[in-house]
Formats: structure tokens, sequence, C-alpha cells
């Protein structure tokens, strides 16, 4: 990348412009270090842009300090590197952090840190992106006036910032001005050691509210959990094997209808029937709800044992709050010390990328799986095919591979076109 001017036009100022002569990619996280690592592989330089100030910004300061990945490593390792041998079946956070910043170092991916994408534009003219960033460092000195802002212009955009960039918080009525007490998303949530003997209220029931609500009584806390629809819950492992896996092994076989019932057996065969503890599966099964609506499947680690015992209590859907307490649409009032939001997460694509012919009004591509890794005009998506980590390999795999052809034709064109000329000039 080289600088091309100071631009003083329609914006600050204070705009660098940047010529790439890669793509750029936007986010730091497994899915942008994949296609950055892919592409090096390739010999095409890129330019990554991250918001925050470090890699896998979401692993390292939006999860909880217990976490462990919840599919087998096999099914969480990126491309050309696989998870040391030492490594437990079951990463925990930490370990999957360091495998990161090994994968960083070992391909020398350097990041642009504390840059967050505000707009990404196709400018038809000259037919190339243009990617406007605003320098994010906090502190003192990024006064407005001195706040950085720098416009990238690339042929290629890889679109990198995952399905979790912003937290959903919904609305509810008394929350935010009569509840009073201390109110978090899931992703400030570190441990249940700040909330010992406290009454605490779990919104949601995904694997977030299911394994929060697990390290809360783990801690001596008091949660109740709600429940407003329905959930899938399967064990983690059935018969000693992970059931991901299991289901994996017989989608080669089988049709995904049929492998949801052999689930949902298995499942009823370790669990029992869970009507009699307020939870309600959906009428669709497991693996198709992921692939339709991609709500995933709580795979359980340890909280179903402790809402059949009474430890976690499940709610239903809320009314609204007030001041020390909550009111369930039922009618009933349950005082409590404190709410975690484990409301889930969306994407932000929508808010930087002036685009609407790949991506869809919700920030994902609206082409399925397994089309959803390239759009027109040099666009590209990655991690935006609700499979976890492993899609964001198999979409990292392919769009260097789509961009590194590109590349080697437009260099091998820029040699003949050289050497012609060379050989032009030495005929004088
Ligand atoms: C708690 C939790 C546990 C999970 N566990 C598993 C698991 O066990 N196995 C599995 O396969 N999947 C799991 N997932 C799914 C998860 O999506 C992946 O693990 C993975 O983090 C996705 O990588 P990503 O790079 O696509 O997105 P992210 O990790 O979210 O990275 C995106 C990056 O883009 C940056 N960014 C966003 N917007 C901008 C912007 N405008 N400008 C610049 N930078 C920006 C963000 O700061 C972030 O660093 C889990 C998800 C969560 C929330
Ligand atoms: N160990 C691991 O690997 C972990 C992995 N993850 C992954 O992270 C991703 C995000 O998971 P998660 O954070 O659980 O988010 P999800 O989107 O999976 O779940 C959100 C939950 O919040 C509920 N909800 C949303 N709004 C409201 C509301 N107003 N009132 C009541 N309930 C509400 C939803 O209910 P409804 O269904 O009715 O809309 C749902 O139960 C998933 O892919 C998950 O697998 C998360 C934690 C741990
Ligand atoms: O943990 C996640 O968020 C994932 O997306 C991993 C995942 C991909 N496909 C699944 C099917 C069932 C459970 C988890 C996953």
């Amino acid at each position: 990348m080289f600088h091309v001017s100071d631009h003083h036009g329609d914006f600050s100022s204070r705009t660098r412009c940047v010529w790439v002569t890669g793509p750029v990619i936007v986010g730091a996280g497994p899915s942008g270090l994949a296609v950055a690592a892919c592409l090096k592989e390739q010999g095409v330089p890129c330019v990554v842009l991250e918001r925050a100030d470090c890699i896998a910004s979401l692993w390292q300061k939006r999860t909880y300090d217990r976490l462990k990945l919840h599919l087998p490593k096999k099914f969480c390792q990126l491309p050309k590197l696989p998870f040391p041998e030492d490594f437990p079946e079951y990463p925990s956070k930490k370990q999957f952090i360091s495998y990161l910043e090994n994968y960083a170092k070992k391909f020398d991916i350097n990041p642009q840190f504390n840059e967050s994408v505000q707009s990404a534009k196709y400018d038809e003219t000259c037919g190339l992106w243009r990617v406007r960033t605003t320098s994010t460092t906090t502190g003192s000195s990024a006064t407005a006036s001195n706040r950085a802002e720098v416009e990238y212009i690339c042929q290629w955009l890889v679109v990198a910032t995952g399905e979790n960039a912003e937290n959903v918080v919904p609305e509810i009525e008394g929350l935010s001005h009569e509840f009073a007490g201390q109110i978090i998303h899931a992703c400030e949530y570190k441990s249940g050691e700040d909330y010992r003997g406290k009454r605490v209220l779990v919104v949601g029931c995904g694997n977030s509210g299911m394994e929060l609500s697990l390290d809360l009584c783990n801690h001596n806390a008091f949660p109740s959990m709600v429940v407003r629809s329905s959930v899938h819950i399967l064990p983690r492992e059935i018969f000693g094997r992970s059931t991901f896996e299991l289901a994996v092994m017989l989608m080669t076989w089988l049709p995904l209808w049929l492998v949801d019932k052999l689930l949902l057996i298995m499942a009823w065969l370790v669990f029992g029937s869970m009507s009699n503890y307020g939870i309600q599966r959906p009428s669709m099964g497991p693996l198709t709800l992921k692939n339709t609506q991609g709500k995933t499947p709580v795979l359980d680690i340890g909280a179903l044992e402790r809402i059949k015992s009474g430890d976690i209590k499940v709610v239903p859907a809320i009314k609204r709050f007030f001041k020390g307490a909550v009111q369930f649409v039922n009618g009933e009032v349950l005082e409590i010390d404190s709410v975690v939001l484990a409301t889930g997460y969306r994407s932000n694509v929508p808010s930087w990328l002036q685009e609407t012919e790949f991506f869809s009004k919700n920030g994902f591509p609206k082409t399925p799986f397994p089309n959803a890794w390239k759009g027109k005009s040099g666009l590209y998506a990655v991690g935006f095919t609700r499979r976890g980590l492993s899609g964001a390999a198999s979409d990292a795999t392919k769009i260097a591979e789509d961009i590194g052809k590109m590349w080697k034709e437009e260099t091998k064109q820029k040699k003949t076109t050289k050497a012609c000329h060379r050989r032009c000039i030495s005929q004088f």
C-alpha cells in the first residue's frame, strides 16, 4: 500500500488517501485472519482494517472467562495451521486466542488497529472501492480536530466483520428507567464472581444464556432464565462422541430431516422430556432451524442438570420491569438484583457498506451457503454462513483462490507489458 495524496475534497481536510495494491479486508477476527493468511500463501498483499486494538476482539474482549469452544477442535481450526496436538478436544478461550495470535504471527499479518470502517462504496467511474475509516483511539488525544480519517482505494473488498458485530439490546418497558439495578449484555459478563448471593435475571436461552446461568450457579448466585419461545437443547456429547461430529457424519448418508429426527431421539434418551421444566422444543428440527433461520441449538455443558435441580429457574416472557423487580406475562412478579441480556448479536454491515444487491438489510448475504462468499465488482464476504469457524475457513479458502487467480493474471500481464516495453526499447 502507499499514500496517493492528501485529499481536500468533500470530507475533512485531514483525510489521507491510500492506494492498496491488493484487497482490503474489514475485520481482524478469525475470518479476516484466515483470508489474509490464504492470500499471503498466494503472494497477494492486503490491508486488514480493525476497529479494536487487537486481533479477535470478540474473543479477547467480549466473552466470559470460562468460555470454551463448544465444537471439537477439528471443526474450529483455520486453514493451513492445525491446533497444537496438546490442545484438548474443546480448547479454552485462552488457548484459542493464543492459537490466533500465533496464526497472525506465522503469516505475518499486521492489521491496522483502531481503524473503524465508516463507509465503503464502489466507485463506478474508476471501477474501484472507496473505504473510509476513522481512528478509534480513545482518550484525551482523540479530539474532533485531530481524529484521523483515511480513504483506502482498492480493487477488492473482503467483508469480515462477523455475525456478532453488535449486541442486540431489546427495549423492555421499565428496564432503563425504573429497574435501577445493574444491567449488562452477555458480552460484558466475565465471571459469576461479582454476583455471589445475587438474584440475577438472565434474558435469553441460547448458548450464552445457558452457559452464563450455569456459571452464575457455580458462583453461588441465583439465576432465573427467560425462555420466551422455544429452544433445542442437545447434549454436547452422546455416548462419549461429539453430537456435532455425529450429525456431520450422518449428514453424509442421510437427509437433514432424518438426521434431525435421530438427534431428537438421542437427546430424549439422554435428557428425557423437558416440557416439565418449562422448555418447549421448536417444531422445526435443530439443524433445519440452524440452516433456515440461523438459530443455533444449545449444546449443553451442564445447565440442563441445574435446571432440573431447580438451581436455574426457568421463567416466561417479560411483561415489564419495576424498581428491583420484573413482571412476567403470566402476571407473576420476581424480585431481582441484576439483569444480564443474553439476547444475541447482529451484523453491522448495513451501517457502513453502501451496497444492497449482495447484502440484505439484515447484514447477511442474500444468497445462502455455499454461494454467500462472492458478490459483484470484487466484493467478498467471509464468515456469514452461520456455520461457525468451519464455515469461515471454507469461505476464506475460496476467496483467496479467486482473488489469487486474478492477481496472477494481472501481474503476468504487467510483466509481459514491461518485458515487451523493454524489448521495444532495446531495439532502438
Ligand atoms: C460466545 C461465542 C462463542 C462461539 N463459539 C464458537 C465455537 O465454539 N465454534 C464455532 O465454530 N463458532 C463459535 N462462535 C461463532 C463465532 O462467530 C466465531 O467463533 C468467530 O468469532 C467468527 O469470526 P469472525 O471473524 O467472522 O467474526 P468476529 O470474531 O466477530 O470478528 C470480526 C472483527 O471485525 C471487527 N469489526 C466489526 N466492524 C468493524 C468495522 N466497521 N470496522 C473495522 N473492524 C470492524 C470486530 O471488531 C472484530 O474484531 C462463537 C460465537 C460467540 C459469540
Ligand atoms: N461455548 C460456546 O461455544 C458458545 C457459543 N455461543 C454462540 O454465540 C452465538 C450467539 O449466541 P447467543 O448469545 O446465545 O445468542 P442467540 O441469538 O443464540 O440467542 C438469543 C436468545 O435471546 C432471546 N431473546 C432475544 N430477545 C429477547 C427478548 N426481548 N425477551 C426474551 N428473550 C429474548 C432469544 O429468544 P427467541 O429464540 O425467542 O428469539 C434467544 O433465546 C451462537 O451462535 C452461539 O452458538 C455462545 C455462547 C457460548
Ligand atoms: O457456535 C456457533 O455459533 C456456531 O455457529 C457453530 C455451529 C455451526 N453449526 C452448528 C450446529 C449446531 C451447533 C453449533 C453450530
